[in-house]
């Protein structure tokens, strides 16, 4: 984890546990937890909106989500104008979220890959940087 590195983390009841397993790799001085807190039902909105919202106020530097599907978390997160909240299943797809689309929330989908390979992403995703350039160019056309 990079020095100095302020995340954000969130989950419904579907992420709960992969949630608490990744907070075991993040410094507890880096860390915000925006919850929830337990594997009782709650709703992915609740909790994707706060984490958004750290990251969208610079609050945090980067964020993580995490729902059954990571498309709630994902679709409430982009709803925020300074976000750029990218689906990943895999390691090479936190990447290029990260080095071609400047993402600064990554969603995991835990009812579909195991929390090995969650905390894989989510690794990937903070060691590596935005590229720019050719990039940038397109990243600034995103906002509307
Ligand atoms: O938003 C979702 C579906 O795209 C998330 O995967 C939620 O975690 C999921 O909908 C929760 O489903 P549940 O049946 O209420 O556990």
């Amino acid at each position: 984890m990079k020095e100095g590195l302020k995340i954000a983390i969130g989950a419904d009841h579907a992420g709960f546990d992969y949630k608490q397993a990744l907070l075991a790799d993040i410094p507890a001085d880096q860390l915000k937890d925006f919850g929830t807190y337990s594997n009782t039902s709650v709703d992915y909105p609740d909790f994707a909106h706060p984490v958004a919202s750290a990251v969208e106020s610079g609050e945090c530097d980067l964020g993580i989500l995490v729902c059954g599907s990571a498309n709630g978390v994902a679709i409430t997160a982009n709803k925020h104008q300074g976000i750029r909240a990218a689906i990943c299943w895999n390691e090479e797809l936190a990447v290029l979220a990260r080095s071609h689309n400047n993402a600064n929330i990554v969603c995991i989908p835990a009812r579909f890959i195991s929390i090995d390979e969650a905390k894989k992403i989510v690794q990937a995703f903070f060691a590596t940087e935005f590229e720019g350039g050719r990039h940038a160019t397109r990243v600034g056309k995103i906002s509307c």
